[in-house]
């Protein structure tokens, strides 16, 4: 088992995912995303993303291929183990706001932090300043039925950046939210990664989301996607369909 390169902190090999149904997820992904760098992952509806995520981040067990987080192999860690990763070192954005209808907005906000082990004091402090940077902090006290679908969307994603995750996870973030917010929103996230040092692996459909990252790869039905493209020929002057194809590799 070959470590991966020191500069990556999330690093995948031949990565395959079949889903318990059979229906197949992961055609065999190699990818390294770096520190601090803001990844999108790009591709059709069913092209896989949110599988890939998810086995990036420990929440499906790995069982061909591997997964490394910094010098973790998370393909051989147990549920347990998993799972203390995903709450210690992982943040992760859902495409829809899956909040506490019990806690109120700011205990919500808070509720990573405190599962770390901070003082509610702390907790609530980190979230408040989340809450007000995404233009939610007049709501803190509020459960999350009071608010609007694009607010409680605001609210999952101040707390999954209030712990200052090593490597947030952000699946179609943006995707329950009107065109006029989501610029404001993802400049937010992204700007919050980038001071912070989070990095971040972005799923989107969307080239504009796509365009505030660092680098994209592209799949489709489960494998990576490489734009390749072909110089003009001299010889045939009628280049049309000629600039650029893709390869699944
Ligand atoms: N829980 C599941 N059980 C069975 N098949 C699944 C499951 N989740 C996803 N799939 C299938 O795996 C493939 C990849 O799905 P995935 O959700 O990862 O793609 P996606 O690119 O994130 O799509 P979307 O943009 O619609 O979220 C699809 O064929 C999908 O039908």
């Amino acid at each position: 088992m070959e470590a991966p390169p020191d500069n990556d902190v999330l690093w995948a090999r031949s990565l395959h995912f079949t889903h318990p149904d059979g229906s197949p997820g992961l055609g065999g992904i190699s990818l390294g995303v770096r520190e601090g760098e803001i990844l999108a992952v790009s591709g059709p509806r069913g092209s896989g993303k949110t599988t890939l995520l998810r086995c990036l981040s420990g929440q499906l067990p790995v069982r061909q291929g591997e997964v490394w987080f910094n010098s973790a192999p998370v393909h051989t860690l147990g549920p347990a183990a998993r799972e203390r990763l995903r709450r210690d070192r992982f943040g992760w954005i859902d495409p829809e706001p899956v909040l506490i209808p019990e806690l109120n907005v700011w205990e919500n906000a808070a509720l990573p932090l405190m599962l770390r082990g901070a003082g509610r004091r702390r907790a609530k402090a980190a979230a408040l300043e989340w809450l007000e940077r995404l233009d939610v902090g007049d709501s803190s006290r509020r459960r999350p039925h009071q608010l609007r679908h694009a607010e409680r969307q605001r609210v999952a994603i101040a707390r999954a950046l209030a712990p200052s995750p090593t490597v947030l996870f952000a699946d179609e973030p943006t995707a329950p939210l009107h065109r006029a917010d989501r610029g404001h929103v993802l400049r937010t996230l992204t700007a919050a990664a980038r001071s912070h040092g989070i990095t971040v692996v972005l799923a989107t459909h969307d080239p504009g989301t796509a365009a505030l990252a660092d680098r994209t790869v592209s799949l489709l039905d489960g494998r990576r996607v490489h734009t390749v493209h072909l110089p003009d020929s001299p010889d045939s002057p009628d280049t049309e369909g000629r600039a650029a194809c893709s390869l699944s590799v």
